[in-house]
């Protein structure tokens, strides 16, 4: 099990402070959706040279255009990009194909996804590498979370990894472990705590004990 550091609401030099912080205690950094539209690509190309050990994950959110769109990011650094699983079948087979032929991972969010089941299945027979059942922050606000869309693709995929993501923090990532997730995201239960470092190892050693 991996753990993922979101990154949202910085800017570069911010992140890139951030990650020294916690580096020892991370697997991928991920460039939050908000950051690329900010600073652009540019962002995964600083993080990725700042931290050539660690992974980088560029949450664009790919809705069409996929091959060229994960060609880009894969230029600019990014060792894993994300689609949206309501996109089209032909679009996740260009984000696929692309990224096999970068040398990437590519990873489907289900944000917004009614039926996860059946979308879950069809995005693994289409070769995906991550699927990510994710609370977006306007579902977070209304209580909403994934622990329940983990325990459903966990029984129907085969081949790809399984990821969540949304609002998880200390005192709910012992009930995410239990569901046996390959990837762990978090964005706020490490960036919002006063201690970051302490916040992230904690995590780490939650995820190590399994
Ligand atoms: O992709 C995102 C929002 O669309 C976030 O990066 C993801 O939800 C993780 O952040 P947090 O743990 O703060 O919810």
């Amino acid at each position: 099990m991996e753990l993922q550091l979101a990154l949202d609401l910085v800017d570069i030099p911010e992140g890139i402070k951030l990650v020294k912080e916690v580096e020892d205690y991370i697997d991928i950094v991920e460039i939050g959706t908000p950051v690329v539209i900010n600073e652009g690509l540019r962002a995964v190309k600083e993080m990725k040279q700042a931290f050539p050990n660690l992974k980088v994950l560029a949450d664009l959110k790919v809705m069409d255009a996929a091959g060229y769109e994960v060609m880009k990011a894969s230029e600019a650094g990014a060792d894993i990009v994300t689609i949206l699983g309501a996109a089209e079948d032909e679009t996740i087979k260009g984000a696929v194909e692309e990224a096999k032929k970068q040398g990437r991972k590519i990873l489907v969010d289900m944000i917004g996804v009614k039926d996860i089941e059946t979308r879950a299945r069809e995005l693994d027979a289409l070769g995906v590498d991550y699927i990510c059942v994710h609370t977006g922050y306007d579902l977070q606000v209304v209580g909403k979370n994934s622990f329940e869309d983990l325990q459903t693709i966990k029984g129907v995929v085969k081949n790809a990894k399984t990821a969540v993501a949304g609002g998880i923090k200390l005192d709910s990532l012992p009930g995410v472990i239990e569901a046996k997730p390959d990837l762990v995201i978090v964005g706020g239960g490490i960036t919002g705590q006063a201690d970051k470092r302490a916040a992230a190892a904690e995590m780490q050693r939650l995820i190590k004990q399994g």
